[in-house]
């Protein structure tokens, strides 16, 4: 079974997994953005730089297509000078100075010496220890254009030369003529291309050897590049007539993109020729990628550090209100099984009521205390098992926590026992309400008082009751003499009262024992009751003294009953045991009426004045009071 805590630890990690995927993705999208940014600069850039190579190339193509076209044309013409100098000198002049891009034009004979040129000053010279001469004679192919290797000249200008063989007749080698390439006029022409400020284009010999740079940064011309590794060496070797390299260039160790084009001017053959560069600086071609990349670099792992740092705290948050809500729900439990114990174990039965006095639960002392299971007691409502005698207070009291006059009551009732038999209950009624105030139910403590009442009804009886003669005592007596009047009050009537006195009990306690004198006083409570009505009522006044209310009783009625308990006294035999009898005799003072309006206490005193009266005139007597005046 998965816990709670395992439960939360598998989402926290299910959580992470997920962020870092959502972030694998979107760096992978980003990543790929950069890189793709990259590519396209870097072909952009390709493409612009080939363009540019290409069009020096072209310019050059045309320039050397132009050059040869000279030479061919010189090579036709140097028959026609027949060794006249200043012709010659006029034409190659002439020439040059129509052509841009040619500084000159030499003729060498087979030797090498100089024998027509436009630069008079060096006729006559011989030129065989130079590169150009000696290659063209080593490979005497007539059909080709020498691109001499670059070299400083007389001038002492930095210049290369474009030649041809000047064939024999059979062919053989006679000598050469030359086109002297002015460099200045390369310049503007290489400079042209430069299209940034970190742009750079040069010429370079098919030999390696560097002809110019445009701008110049600091590699002397004659510089050889044809070294292992260098662009210049892997252009050569690719075979391709353009190529496009970047990195760290071998001569100034700067990082450039360089795009190199070999010259190849249509269907001219060459012997050697010359190689166009075109470079950029890497660090300036990628500096708004770099700045863009970084940025969005930047702006990622602050998304990925906030939605760390965001899901961090959420995690932690939740995982406290969890805690929090773990502990609550703990206590909440820990309460809830304390109370379940309490209510259950409780010695007082309890119980949950609906509105309509439906049982919802109920403890097991109550269970017990009624004889019933749970689930019966739930069948039933508080009413059904209420005695008859107690539903209309119920009902008054019920009604007062419905109608919200009040949060709870108590009330002293009787339940009935599954067994049919009746239990005294107090039962504290509790209303519950919702947090809007509305009640939902009752809560109702129930103590079973059965016992308590028993013992309450016994000492109330004990009260009202003397102890020797079993007849009600003085103090019951004014009470339900006062309610006698009060219903004659009400109905009308007449009533009378009767004080009796035993004649010189103290003789009896005195001759026969005190002992002997309960004796009578109780056998004498007993002559009495049974000569009266179940309504009337005779209690021991005090003493030797008995009071007896005849409710419902004229004056002569009372008399007759009066002088009936006196007689019956006076004629009865009193035993004592061991053998011992005597014959009492009784005084009776007699009050009657019919004025309801009368109290006790008048009573009272006129049946003790007629009493005292009966005393006087000799006892054994029944004397009545006087009626009061109209
Ligand atoms: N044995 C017994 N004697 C009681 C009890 N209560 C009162 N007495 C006695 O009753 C006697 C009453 O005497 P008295 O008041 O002098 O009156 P008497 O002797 O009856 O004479 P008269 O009333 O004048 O006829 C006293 O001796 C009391 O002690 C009682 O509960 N038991």
């Amino acid at each position: 079974m998965i816990t709670h805590k395992k439960l939360l630890t598998r989402l926290t990690v299910v959580l992470w997994i997920e962020l870092v995927l959502a972030l694998s993705v979107l760096g992978g999208l980003i990543a790929l953005n950069i890189y793709h940014e990259h590519a396209q600069i870097e072909a952009n850039e390709r493409d612009r730089l080939i363009t540019q190579a290409n069009v020096i190339s072209k310019n050059l193509a045309f320039q050397f297509q132009g050059a040869n076209q000279a030479l061919l044309a010189i090579i036709q013409e140097i028959p026609e000078w027949k060794h006249q100098q200043q012709v010659a000198t006029k034409r190659l002049t002439t020439m040059a100075s129509t052509m841009p891009g040619i500084r000159g034009f030499d003729v060498f004979d087979a030797d090498g010496t100089l024998i027509y040129t436009s630069f008079p000053e060096y006729l006559g010279m011989n030129f065989s220890y130079r590169d150009y001469y000696q290659t063209a004679r080593r490979v005497s192919d007539p059909d080709r254009l020498y691109v001499s290797p670059p070299f400083t000249g007389m001038s002492g200008n930095y210049i290369l030369n474009l030649t041809r063989i000047i064939p024999g007749k059979q062919g053989e080698f006679s000598g050469i003529v030359t086109a002297i390439l002015d460099p200045e006029y390369f310049k503007p022409l290489l400079a042209s291309v430069l299209y940034t400020q970190d742009s750079r284009s040069s010429l370079i010999h098919s030999k390696g050897v560097l002809f110019m740079s445009v701008p110049d940064n600091g590699l002397k011309p004659g510089t050889n590049l044809a070294t292992p590794g260098s662009f210049f060496t892997r252009h050569i070797q690719s075979g391709k007539a353009v190529t496009v390299f970047s990195g760290q260039l071998y001569s100034t160790r700067q990082q450039r993109m360089v795009a190199q084009t070999t010259l190849a001017p249509g269907d001219l053959k060459l012997h050697s020729t010359l190689m166009v560069a075109v470079s950029r600086d890497l660090e300036r071609i990628f500096r708004y990628w770099y700045e863009n990349a970084m940025i969005q670099i930047i702006c990622f792992s602050i998304f990925a550090l906030f939605t760390f740092t965001m899901l961090f705290v959420f995690q932690r948050r939740e995982s406290k209100h969890a805690r929090m809500a773990a502990e609550h729900s703990h206590a909440l439990f820990q309460s809830e099984k304390l109370f379940r114990s309490t209510y259950d174990s409780a010695a007082i039965g309890m119980a949950l009521l609906g509105l309509d006095g439906r049982f919802m639960q109920a403890n097991r002392a109550l269970c017990h205390m009624l004889g019933e299971d749970e689930a019966a007691l739930c069948q039933k409502t508080i009413q059904q098992i209420t005695h008859p005698d107690d539903h209309q207070l119920d009902h008054l009291l019920l009604d007062s926590l419905l109608t919200s006059q009040r949060d709870n009551y108590q009330v002293e009732k009787r339940f009935f026992h599954s067994q049919g038999h009746t239990l005294w209950v107090l039962l504290t009624y509790s209303s519950i309400k919702d947090e809007a105030g509305q009640l939902q139910h009752f809560v109702v403590q129930i103590q079973d008082i059965t016992e308590y009442k028993a013992l309450q009804e016994k000492l109330q009886k004990q009260a009202n009751q003397d102890f020797l003669t079993g007849l009600p005592n003085r103090r019951h007596f004014i009470q339900e003499a006062n309610i006698a009047l009060a219903r004659l009050k009400r109905r009308g009537g007449a009533i009378a009262l009767l004080m009796i006195d035993i004649d010189h009990f103290k003789k009896i306690n005195d001759n026969y024992g005190h002992q002997a004198g309960d004796v009578v006083l109780q056998a004498f409570a007993r002559q009495c009751q049974t000569q009266l009505r179940d309504i009337d009522l005779i209690s021991r006044y005090g003493g030797e003294e008995f009071a007896i209310l005849l409710p419902d009783t004229q004056k002569e009625q009372a008399i007759e009953i009066a002088e009936r308990l006196r007689t019956t006294a006076a004629n009865t035999e009193m035993h004592l045991g061991n053998h011992r009898a005597l014959h009492l005799t009784i005084s009776i003072g007699l009050a009657a009426t019919s004025d309801t309006s009368t109290s006790l206490e008048k009573l009272l005193v006129k049946a003790d004045a007629a009493l005292y009266h009966a005393k006087q005139s000799g006892r054994n007597a029944v004397s009545v009071a006087q009626a009061d005046a109209p």
